[in-house]
C-alpha cells in the first residue's frame, strides 16, 4: 500500500447576518486545514491510540481546549463517528493528522462548525468512503452541530440558505438522539464495539444566494470567548408575535439586497436587524447592542450594515469600502467596555476541498 497524502482546507463561518437565526451562514476566507497522511505499517511503526496521531498549530496551541488524543479531539471524535458508521473502528494503521488551525474558538465564527466539517471529510477520505456525497456528509454534520447554518457554509461554500425538510417520527426521533451517543465520551482507548446512530438520508438542504462582489466583511474580533452552548441557553422558548415578523420581513430580504449590484446601503442596513437572537445576548457581550446601533451608511460612508457573527461575539460589520476606520471604530466602542480586539477583513470563500498531495 502506497503512502495516502491529502490536505482538507474548510472555511470559518458567519452565521445568522442579523436576522438569519439558524438560517443563514457565509463562508469566509480563514482556513483550517488539515494535512493528512498514512503511512503503511512497518515494524519499526510506533502505535498510537486508534492508530492516530494528531499534531496542532494555531489558536489555542497548547492549551487544553484542543486536545491531542483522537478519542476527546472534535475533528478526530468526528471521523471516528463517519467511519464507525461503516464497520471500520479506527483509523487506518500510521495516521497523521496535523491541524492547521487559525481560526478563533468561541467567537461566533464558526470554529466548531468547521472542526465538525472537516471531521466528516477526513472519516470520508481515510476510510475510502467514495459514495459518501456532500449532501450525505451535511447529514452526518447535522448529527453533531444541530444548527444548520455554519456547517451548511462551511461544508458548500458561499452564501447559503439552509433548511432542514420534515422527517419521520422514527427519523425525527433518531436526529433528537442525545449527542452523547452520537460521539460517545472518550473510553480510555478501550473500543466497546458499540455502532453509533446513523443519520437519516435528507436531513438538511442548502441553497446558494448570489453575492455582490463590491462587499467585503469586517470582522471585529473580542479577545474573550462566548461558547455557542451558552449564548443558545439566554435566548426564550417563545417570541412575541411582532418580533418573529420583524425578522421575517428582513429575511426576506436580506438575500436579494446582498445579491445586488451596486448595493443599496439603506435597504441592507435595514435586512441586517433582528430581535430574535442579538437582544438576548447582549447580556453575554458587553456594548452589543450599542455597537450595533452605533453606526449607519447615512453616518458612515462605506457601510452596508452591522450584526453579531454567529452567536458572538464577534462582531460583522458589511462594508463596500473605509474598512478600516470602521473596524477601528468598533474596537474604540468595544474599548470603552474594557474588551481588547483584533479585526479581519475576509471575503466570501468556497466550501471544504480536498487536495491530494501523493
Ligand atoms: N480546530 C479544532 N480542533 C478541535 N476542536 C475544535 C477546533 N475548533 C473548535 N473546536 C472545539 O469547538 C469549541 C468552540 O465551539 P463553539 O463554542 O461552538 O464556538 P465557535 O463559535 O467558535 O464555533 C472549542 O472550544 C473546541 O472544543
Ligand atoms: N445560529 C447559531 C450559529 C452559531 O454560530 P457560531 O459560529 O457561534 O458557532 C447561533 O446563533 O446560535
Amino acid at each position: 500500500m502506497a503512502t495516502q497524502s491529502f490536505v482538507i482546507k474548510t472555511p470559518c463561518s458567519s452565521a445568522n447576518i442579523g436576522p438569519g437565526f439558524d438560517v443563514i451562514g457565509l463562508a469566509l476566507t480563514m482556513y483550517l486545514e488539515l494535512h493528512v497522511t498514512v503511512d503503511p505499517p512497518t515494524a519499526s511503526s510506533q502505535s498510537y491510540p486508534l492508530n492516530c496521531r494528531i499534531t496542532y498549530e494555531g489558536e489555542c496551541e497548547g492549551t487544553d481546549e484542543i486536545s491531542l488524543d483522537p478519542e476527546v479531539n472534535l475533528i478526530t471524535r468526528v471521523a471516528l463517528y463517519v467511519l464507525r458508521c461503516h464497520e471500520q473502528r479506527s483509523f487506518p494503521k500510521n495516521t497523521h493528522v496535523h491541524i492547521k488551525n487559525p481560526i478563533p474558538l468561541g467567537r461566533g465564527l464558526g470554529s466548531s462548525g468547521a472542526a465538525v466539517v472537516a471531521g466528516v471529510m477526513l472519516g470520508k477520505e481515510v476510510g475510502r468512503l467514495d459514495h459518501l456525497t456532500a449532501e450525505r456528509l451535511f447529514d452526518f454534520c447535522l448529527m453533531i452541530e444541530r444548527h444548520p447554518d455554519n456547517v451548511g457554509a462551511a461544508l458548500f461554500g458561499g452564501f447559503v440558505g439552509t433548511y432542514l425538510k420534515p422527517l419521520t417520527p422514527e427519523d425525527t426521533a433518531r436526529v433528537e438522539i442525545p449527542l452523547s451517543e452520537v460521539l460517545p465520551a472518550p473510553q480510555g482507548g478501550v473500543d466497546t464495539g458499540a455502532r453509533p446512530p446513523e443519520p437519516p438520508v435528507g436531513i438538511g438542504h442548502h441553497i446558494k444566494f448570489p453575492w455582490a462582489q463590491e462587499i467585503k466583511a469586517v470582522a471585529i474580533i473580542p479577545e474573550f470567548e462566548v461558547p455557542t452552548a451558552r449564548a443558545r441557553q439566554v435566548l426564550p422558548a417563545q417570541y412575541p408575535r411582532n418580533d418573529v415578523t420583524f425578522n421575517l420581513q428582513r429575511i426576506a430580504l436580506l438575500p436579494v439586497a446582498l445579491g445586488q449590484s451596486p448595493p443599496d446601503p439603506e435597504l441592507i442596513y435595514l435586512a441586517m436587524q433582528d430581535k430574535l437572537h442579538q437582544p438576548y445576548r447582549q447580556t453575554l457581550i458587553p456594548g452589543l447592542t450599542e455597537i450595533v446601533e452605533s453606526m449607519t451608511p447615512a453616518t458612515q460612508p462605506g457601510l452596508l450594515g452591522v450584526c453579531l457573527s454567529g452567536a458572538g461575539p464577534t462582531i460583522l460589520a458589511l462594508a463596500t469600502s473605509n474598512f478600516e476606520e470602521i473596524a477601528g471604530k468598533i474596537v474604540k466602542k468595544f474599548e470603552e467596555n474594557k474588551i481588547v480586539c483584533n479585526w479581519k477583513l475576509l471575503e466570501p470563500a468556497e466550501g471544504t476541498t480536498v487536495a491530494r498531495t501523493k
